[in-house]
């Protein structure tokens, strides 16, 4: 069977996938969450003409022959507006925030002022509309500020909160439930027999999961049975995405595939042109995405971020998009790639104002500990030439 372009694979798995649906979420637990609809402003900010410093409201008229002395009649400070109207000659004493009293156009700072008995005396003049902030200078009320698909970060929340809006309608986190199988693996921090290791893909791709802003489930590890397997995936039936790890590939002990057609799952893939990451195959029931990641842990993480954080973020509304690659140059010599797209783990110097990036001579894809300490992936494309050092390379940067 031909391996699936890398490219195809990801359009195949993200093909008619439909966002969650909205959930109102009270503006303090929604950092993070995505918009599911465009939010308007409700009110206009500033409401009213305000003062961006502390100092003297006055009429620019009123100070144009500067220095002047003017007649002190009130004060207005920040939630205490001043209730009459400023006549020629007047003044009211104001700071930042306060609304611009009535019949005054510009505020004189008090570094420009010298307060007297009932009086200020201008020492300059100044501009009409000086250090006044006009109403609506940020946004008008029904002015469309946040658009559906947006990720709530801390400008977009408090943008969200001036905007009066207390709770946001978001995408309810793609609900993705990931299960370990094969009779090798134990718990972290269980006692693995001679022939065991310790799980490791599951802790990953859940932290990989929660930071695209989905919800993992920890469906536990399964014994290399088809029967337990099925019975795992049955438990996550509400789930939005069953993560298989392991078993993809074509070992007697592989039963992934098989598990996920008996579960009524239909297969759009299995098996693609990538390095690491081959036995990747993707799968639907109804609602439900399978996505059976390979179990060599470079495997499955460098799948993850490729195929898995794509399909979370399509769930969120979004477009899917593949990780963004930078340009960089090589920090070593390379042989020609085969059919395989190759993502090698390297790391990544600054040479003046270029990225150097030096991938590690060996790639096994068991190797968590290059996996942990790489800054990036260099990307090669299916049969690309042998590159040498100096040579440009596309990134991916973790
Ligand atoms: N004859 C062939 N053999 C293999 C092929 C192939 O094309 N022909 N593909 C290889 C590739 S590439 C990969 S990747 C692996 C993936 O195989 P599976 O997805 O079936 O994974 P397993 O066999 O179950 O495990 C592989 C490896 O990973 C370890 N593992 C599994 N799950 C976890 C986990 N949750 N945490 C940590 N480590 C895990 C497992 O112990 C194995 O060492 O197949 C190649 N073989
Ligand atoms: O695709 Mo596998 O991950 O090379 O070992």
């Amino acid at each position: 069977m031909a391996l699936v372009p890398v490219e195809t694979a990801r359009a195949l798995l993200l093909r008619d996938v439909m966002p969650t649906p909205a959930e109102p979420v009270a503006l303090a637990d929604a950092g993070g969450r995505v918009l599911a609809e465009p939010i308007a402003a409700n009110r206009t900010q500033p409401p009213f003409d305000a003062s961006s410093m502390d100092g003297y409201a006055v009429r620019a008229a009123d100070i144009a022959g500067a220095p002047v002395t003017l007649r002190m009649v009130g004060t207005a400070a920040a939630g205490h507006g001043f209730a009459g109207t400023v006549g020629p000659g007047e003044a009211v004493r104001i700071f930042t925030g306060a609304p611009m009293p009535a019949g005054t156009d510009t505020v004189l700072i008090q570094e420009n002022a010298r307060a007297g008995d009932g009086t200020v005396e201008a020492l300059q003049s100044e501009p009409r509309g000086r250090f006044v902030r006009r109403a609506g200078l940020d946004f008008a009320a029904g002015e469309v500020l946040l658009q559906a698909g947006r990720r709530l970060d801390e400008r977009a929340l408090a943008l969200a909160a001036a905007m009066n809006h207390a709770v946001l309608p978001v995408r309810r986190r793609p609900k993705v439930a990931i299960l370990a199988t094969g009779d090798e693996l134990v718990a972290p921090g269980g006692t693995p027999a001679a022939d065991q290791i310790v799980a490791s893909n599951g802790a990953g791709l859940a932290a990989l999961v929660h930071a695209a802003g989905g919800e993992a489930v920890d469906l536990g590890i399964a014994r290399d049975d088809l029967a337990e397997i099925e019975a795992r995936i049955e438990t996550a039936a509400d789930a939005d995405v069953v993560a298989l790890l392991g078993g993809a590939s074509v070992g007697d002990h592989d039963f992934t595939r098989e598990a996920l057609q008996r579960r009524g799952f239909t297969l759009d893939f299995w098996k693609i042109a990538m390095r690491p990451g081959k036995p990747l195959m993707a799968g639907r029931a109804g609602n439900r995405i399978a996505l059976g990641l390979p179990g060599n842990p470079v495997a499955s993480l460098v799948c993850g971020r490729l195929f898995l954080v794509p399909l979370i973020d399509r769930l969120l509304g979004g477009a899917g998009a593949a990780p963004a690659t930078l340009p960089a140059l090589l920090g070593r010599d390379l042989e020609a790639n085969d059919l395989r797209e190759d993502y090698l783990r390297a790391t990544l110097d600054r040479v003046g104002d270029t990225l150097v990036a030096t991938p590690f001579a060996v790639q096994d894809s068991s190797m968590l500990a290059h996996l942990a300490n790489a800054d990036c992936l260099v990307v090669r494309a299916p049969f690309a030439a042998a590159a040498a050092a100096g040579e440009p390379c596309r990134i991916i940067r973790f």
